[in-house]
């Protein structure tokens, strides 16, 4: 892969949520008929000089990184590694993050975003279920002082236990902390479910996820066909927000997808909508027959 290749992106004022499917539908319409045209709000480019200088984690470094603990990129982990600190500044942007925030960091891998983060001036838990990485990050930042990491699954992790001891301490300047993370696209339901019911901790929750999936969460009216029970679920414990497209031609390895940001704003349980009781009401909406046609 060659580095100059990499392509930058604009954030643009948000999308309604008509055009945004319209535009997918044509991106997917156009590539199938191999017709090769980009969507109107991705401006690829050459890395300016500035971003360039300020990056550690280019193409190089990222295999330095591995090649420093013998590790090759793990497919069953979704392990895609940005290559683009442009797209991991708007990234930590689209969350607003500064100085005395707590953010949650699923994945860190070799620590691209990390760096951002720790630079924003926040404290970051990280949670990263490869040993080797999570060793890796850790080392990389020992001095920091202000990261936190711990070696598990983020989907079996005890996080309001880890996150309390964190929100409303030295650390932290507000009562809510942030989830902002490049997650693995195979663990992006489970995520979405895990993090958007907890709208006491955390105020927002900044995703990284398959392009697809992006758009398929923010649909927040009944009236379009792309309607889901997992849109009950995200609009019943959040706002969803597209923020802007990440072409995979940023990431290492690969991946088959281009991926997009999502910015899910998290209510607080007194914003909820009233159903008498919310477990049943979303046991009966997720294990529905058209939930399990999605997966
Ligand atoms: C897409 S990579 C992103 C790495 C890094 N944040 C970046 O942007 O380059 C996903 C990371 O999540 C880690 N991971 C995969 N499954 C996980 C899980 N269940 N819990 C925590 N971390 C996980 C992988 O090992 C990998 O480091």
């Amino acid at each position: 892969m060659n580095p100059s290749s990499l392509c930058s992106v604009q954030t643009f004022p948000p999308i309604s949520q008509s055009a945004l499917l319209y535009r997918h539908r044509k991106l997917a319409h156009d590539s199938t008929a191999g017709v090769r045209r980009r969507a109107p709000y991705l401006v690829c480019a050459e890395r300016s000089k500035g971003a360039s200088m300020r990056s550690a984690d280019d193409y190089h470094a990222t295999l330095k990184a591995l090649k420093s603990k013998g590790r090759f990129p793990r497919k069953s982990l979704g392990q895609h590694y940005m290559l683009n600190s442009e797209i991991n500044d708007q990234l930590a942007g689209a969350a607003g993050i500064e100085q005395g925030d707590v953010v949650l960091e699923i994945g860190p891998g070799t620590g691209s975003l990390t760096n951002v983060l720790l630079n924003s001036g926040a404290f970051v838990l990280a949670v990263e279920k490869d040993k080797h990485m999570a060793a890796l990050v850790s080392e990389r930042f020992s001095s920091s002082g202000k990261l936190k990491v711990l070696t598990e699954d983020i989907v079996k992790c005890h996080v309001r236990s880890h996150m309390s001891s964190l929100v409303g301490s030295t650390y932290s300047k507000s009562r809510n902390a942030k989830v902002v993370a490049n997650i693995p696209f195979n663990i992006s339901t489970d995520v979405i479910k895990l993090f958007l019911p907890m709208g006491d901790i955390f105020s927002e929750v900044v995703l990284l996820l398959q392009e697809e999936t992006a758009v398929r969460l923010v649909v927040s009216s009944l009236r379009t066909p792309e309607y889901r029970p997992i849109n009950v679920f995200v609009n019943f414990y959040s706002e969803p927000e597209y923020k802007f497209k990440v072409p995979r031609t940023n990431f290492f390895p690969q991946p088959n997808v281009d991926a997009a940001v999502v910015s899910f704003k998290l209510k607080q349980p007194s914003e909820y909508p009233h159903v008498s009781s919310t477990k049943s009401f979303f046991s009966m909406v997720l294990h529905s027959p058209a939930y399990a046609v999605m997966h």
